[in-house]
């Protein structure tokens, strides 16, 4: 990646930090992923074959721009889904900054009328949203990600991972998925869908 998008993704984590600190409010946090799993998001899909990705829960495009620059190399597009007006605003400001415009397609809406929407196959799945309604968004994301496709799931060890169980008891019993947690930010569970 080059020095001028890393500088604004510095400039992103900034606004982020100062933003949150100043609302107690949840729901108008920022709340991104942080730089060690931006780093870690954008090494591994670098060094994937994946060329689209589905993100659940754009906030203010932090984690959607190191998406976007790992899926530059080879022409992928991420489509990412906030319902929240003004961090999509916010969002659509920063893709401009960071020059990623093109490999974005924002979607202004809620994740779950998206889903049921949805046309189409991705290769990845990012999901970092409000964790309590993945079980209900489960049959479209399964339905979704491609065979040998990734399904990534942040928060998984911060905040509340007991949140996650009834979500990853369903992964589990289906027998399709290969799992792995990655100890960085706030915990990202990584489900590789066998072929
Ligand atoms: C943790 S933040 C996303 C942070 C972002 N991935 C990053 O690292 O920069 C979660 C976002 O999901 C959005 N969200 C939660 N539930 C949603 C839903 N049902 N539909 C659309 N957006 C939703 C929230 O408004 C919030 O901005």
């Amino acid at each position: 990646m080059d020095e001028r998008t890393l500088l604004i993704l510095k400039d992103i984590q900034q606004f982020a930090t100062e933003h949150d600190s100043r609302t107690t409010e949840k729901k108008e946090q920022m709340l991104i992923i942080g730089e060690d799993a931006g780093r870690f998001l954008y090494i591994l899909l670098s060094l994937s074959h994946y060329s689209t990705v589905l993100e659940l829960g754009t906030g203010c495009g932090y984690s959607t721009i190191w998406i976007a620059e790992a899926l530059r190399q080879r022409g992928g597009i991420v489509t990412t889904v906030e319902w929240h007006e003004q961090k999509y605003l916010i969002a659509l400001e920063h893709f401009k900054k960071a020059g990623t415009e093109t490999l974005i397609n924002p979607i202004h809406g809620n994740i779950g009328d998206v889903l049921q929407s949805f046309k189409g196959k991705q290769d990845v799945i990012f999901l970092d949203a409000v964790r309590t309604y993945y079980v209900d968004w489960w049959r479209y994301i399964d339905d979704i990600l491609v065979p040998g496709g990734l399904l990534l799931v942040d928060n998984t060890l911060f905040p509340n991972p007991d949140d996650l169980i009834p979500f990853f008891s369903i992964i589990r019993a289906c027998g399709m998925y290969e799992e792995v947690l990655v100890p960085i930010g706030k915990g990202i569970s990584l489900f590789y869908k066998k072929n």
